[in-house]
């Protein structure tokens, strides 16, 4: 392929369903844990509003301030696909809103992703459908491109490759390659489990602390002073 810039890739390699459904129900924060804290999209890019992501990444690699491709991708991807697109960060022009969104809507898409900025937000906020994005401005994008769709793209510091599997919730979204997810689910899923344990012991005042005891600290070197600071 030789027109790098300016190129569509038409097909997407998604994971199973049942796959992507292991995560369903698992908060994000446990997944990341079970990933070393890694492949966490930047804080700055946050949920417009509560619906839950979940689903296989298909990419959009945007020229700044445009979303001629963006909405190619609208026309391309299948129900359930997550639009995650790429505008390196740029929030001076918004790239995608209301008439957009419903398409995307309609369409039955799994969400969008924008390393970037939206407009319309009051409607974006009411819909069922979810989206994230870094940023909020009126003025709006252009529609001549270039850019390119399917390729590996990066938003908030992490790489996204076609077919990656997103999970999105009020803390933020982490980024899964297919080829882990099974093993990172099943240990996700136990990892909440024992929080729910963790919760019950809190509650019956049974929880063991003993990592936080004055013996704890004082074995790492801390100093524990009996007095007022003065
Ligand atoms: O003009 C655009 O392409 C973005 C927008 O506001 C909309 O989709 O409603
Ligand atoms: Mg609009």
């Amino acid at each position: 392929m030789s027109n790098v810039g300016f190129r569509i890739f038409k097909k997407v390699n998604r994971p199973g369903r049942e796959l992507i459904d292991a995560f369903a129900g698992l908060p994000v924060a446990n997944i990341a844990d079970e990933m070393n804290r890694f492949s966490c999209v930047a804080a700055r890019i946050k949920a417009v509003n509560k619906a839950l992501l979940l689903g296989p990444a298909f990419t959009v690699k945007a020229r700044i301030g445009d979303n001629m491709l963006f909405h190619k991708a609208l026309d391309l991807a299948e129900p359930g696909d997550i639009i995650v697109v790429d505008v390196q960060g740029d929030t001076v022009n918004s790239v995608t809103g209301e008439i957009m969104m419903r398409q995307a809507l309609k369409k039955g898409l799994g969400g969008i992703v924008i390393d970037g900025a939206v407009r319309d937000i009051g409607a974006l906020r009411e819909m069922s459908m979810p989206i994230y994005a870094a940023a909020v401005t009126p003025q709006g994008p252009y529609k001549d491109g270039p850019g390119e769709i399917n390729v590996p793209v990066s938003i908030g510091g992490v790489v996204v490759n076609p077919g990656d599997i997103l999970a999105g919730d009020a803390d933020g979204i982490v980024v899964i390659r297919p080829q882990d997810a099974a093993v990172i689910a099943a240990k996700a899923k136990a990892k909440q489990q024992k929080e729910a344990e963790t919760f019950k012991a809190i509650e019956a005042g049974t929880l063991d602390r003993s990592a936080y005891s004055d013996e704890a600290f004082i074995k790492k070197g801390c100093q524990i002073i009996d007095d007022f600071y003065r």
